[in-house]
């Protein structure tokens, strides 16, 4: 009952530490050191060997080590093994973080001063208060509501978009697909939190930027795929966007020259708004073990058919 961790070797000494103190009789091994791959019954990857059916003949359990899983190639993994994606809460207390972080810094016309420093420029500028600044969620999953229940307490109108029903107190929420032109046209700062599927690849278009209001602002932590490029920066040169912070981009890293990099209105950071804990993910991962080893339900089992 083996388990091989394939990812950020730094955060993986990290892992096999935490291992060997929670469950020392689970041996734990560090890719590239597989030993015998008829050992290994529990893979975490962020991306997956190619061959893992052949490789491992005993696996029984496929973890993504983050909560994303567009990276892995599902039809790699049989259909029998369950493929799970991270569900702990460091993963989620980051995430609000850097959320937070965003929706203040367009809320407040950070980039806004951050170019007339530059300039050397001393001008006030009227502060819109949070009541009149409406943030819309698009997933209301794991990452969306934490995101949400913080927000909560700057006092914005907030609402959220989901493909199915949420209630969630303090929050107006729609559902599916003919909702999403109500929740957008009162969106102030648009925050994506969707899984990368074939339905939401490319969401964040032309068509989405003008029903906004305008000058609304977009904060893009889904995947850089979700959003299109052309029409993207169509909308920031229009004056349909005010302003980005964007963690995730389309390729990752971005290349030289590329426009996002020195873009006036847009906040890059390098896919760094939330990361996986070690401390509490190996905790998620020896509970899944436990409760399949029970024939239980498993938290954060993928819907191979929806692709999240
Ligand atoms: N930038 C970063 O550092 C990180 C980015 N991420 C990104 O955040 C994403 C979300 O993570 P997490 O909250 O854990 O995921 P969850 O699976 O918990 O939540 C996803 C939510 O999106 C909703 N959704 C899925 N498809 C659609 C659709 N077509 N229309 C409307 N709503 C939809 C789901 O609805 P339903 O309730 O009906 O299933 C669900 O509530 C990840 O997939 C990843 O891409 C995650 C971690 C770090
Ligand atoms: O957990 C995820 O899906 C991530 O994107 C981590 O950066």
């Amino acid at each position: 009952m083996t388990v091989l961790y394939k990812a950020n070797m730094v955060r993986g000494a990290e892992w096999a530490r935490f291992f060997a103190e929670r469950a020392p009789d689970v041996p734990f091994r560090l890719w590239p050191d597989i030993g015998d791959p008829a050992d290994i019954r529990y893979l975490v990857a962020w991306v997956p060997p190619d061959d893992i059916a052949t490789t491992f003949p005993n696996l029984e359990l496929v973890f993504s080590v983050g909560a994303g899983v567009d990276q892995f190639d599902a039809t790699k993994v049989p259909a029998h093994i369950p493929l799970i994606r991270m569900l702990e809460p460091g993963i989620a207390e980051t995430m609000v973080e850097y959320v937070t972080m965003a929706v203040l810094d367009l809320h407040r016309d950070l980039l806004h001063f951050i170019n007339q420093q530059k300039q050397q420029v001393w001008r006030e500028i009227r502060i819109t208060p949070a009541k009149r600044r409406r943030v819309g969620v698009m997933g209301l999953g794991q990452l969306g509501q934490a995101v949400l229940e913080r927000l909560k307490a700057f006092g914005f109108p907030l609402s959220g978009w989901n493909r199915s029903v949420r209630k969630i107190e303090g929050v107006t929420c729609y559902a599916g697909a003919d909702t999403l032109p109500d929740f957008l046209a009162q969106s102030d700062i648009l925050v994506c939190l969707l899984p990368l599927t074939d339905e939401t690849r490319g969401i964040l278009n032309a068509d989405l930027f003008a029903r906004l209001p305008r000058g609304a602002s977009l904060v893009n932590v889904g995947r850089g795929p979700h959003l299109i490029e052309a029409d993207f920066l169509a909308a920031l040169d229009s004056g349909a966007l005010s302003g980005a912070v964007l963690d995730v981009t389309e390729p990752e890293p971005l290349p030289e020259g590329h426009p996002f990099w020195r873009h006036p209105r847009i906040l890059l950071t390098p896919h760094n708004a939330s990361m996986t804990t070690p401390d509490t993910a190996v905790d998620f991962v020896l509970d899944v073990i436990d409760r399949h080893r029970r024939g239980e339900e498993l938290p954060g089992r993928v819907d191979r058919s929806r692709g999240y």
